[in-house]
């Protein structure tokens, strides 16, 4: 029997934070070229998944495989505000062993920050510093991509921009997944997840007129 490729495997992750289970079992195939979505409310456990997913939080139990090279857009940006834009870049070639800080430099202009290359972090605005975030997370142009909230702060434009970038991935053959309290962009993925009650239900792109996550009915 052939074997189904895939390019991230979760099997069966549980983590409790003290007396508090988050994570009841959750189990998650995703292909290499998919588009990706998971959402859920508050406090669902989503950034646990990504943190463990990514070897940043021990899973207190489960399997988790990944195809490939990795890359992590965290919720929080992890910046330092006494470095400028392009020094980030040049710290990141170097911890990633990039011969060249040419994918940085794409990412960067098809982001429109380009004027903010020789601007420290703290004097950049969320929205900008979020660009940055996601460039540092793409810029070794990894198989696997696991953005949390990747577009908080972003205008419409930008916003737009972050879409096409993630379709172009997926087209090339990257597996990403886009994780949200919202369910506003169902319409935009290939499968969408539904984190609730610790386990991750498929949500068939039907999902696309369901109600947000938060259920505030928009
Ligand atoms: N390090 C920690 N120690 C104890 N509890 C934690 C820790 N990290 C998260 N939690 C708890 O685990 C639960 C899930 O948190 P998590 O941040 O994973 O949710 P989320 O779905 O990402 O939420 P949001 O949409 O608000 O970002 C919450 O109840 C949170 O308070």
């Amino acid at each position: 029997m052939p074997v189904t490729p895939y390019a991230l495997r979760v099997r069966d992750v549980r983590k409790a934070y003290g007396s508090r289970q988050v994570l009841r079992g959750v189990s998650l195939d995703l292909r290499p070229g998919t588009l990706a979505g998971m959402v859920g409310e508050n406090g669902a456990g989503k950034t646990t998944l990504l943190r463990i997913l990514c070897g940043q939080t021990a899973a207190g139990s489960g399997e988790v495989d990944i195809r490939g090279s990795l890359g992590y857009c965290p919720q929080e940006t992890v910046l330092n505000d006494f470095l400028t834009v392009d020094q980030h870049v040049r710290y990141f070639r170097a911890a990633y062993g990039l011969r060249s800080t040419g994918r940085a430099e794409e990412l960067i202009e098809e982001l429109h920050f380009a004027e903010y290359r020789h601007t420290r972090v703290d004097d950049l605005s969320g929205g900008t510093r979020q660009k940055l975030n996601l460039t540092l997370a793409l810029m070794h142009d990894p198989s696997v991509l696991l953005l949390d909230e990747p577009y908080q702060g972003f205008d419409w434009e930008t916003y737009l921009r972050f879409w096409s970038l993630a379709a172009r991935l997926r087209d090339s053959g990257r597996c990403v997944l886009v994780v949200s309290h919202l369910a506003w962009d169902a319409e935009r993925l290939d499968v969408l997840h539904r984190l609730r009650e610790g386990v991750a239900e498929p949500w068939e792109p039907g999902g696309r007129t369901a109600a947000p996550a938060d259920g505030d009915g928009r």
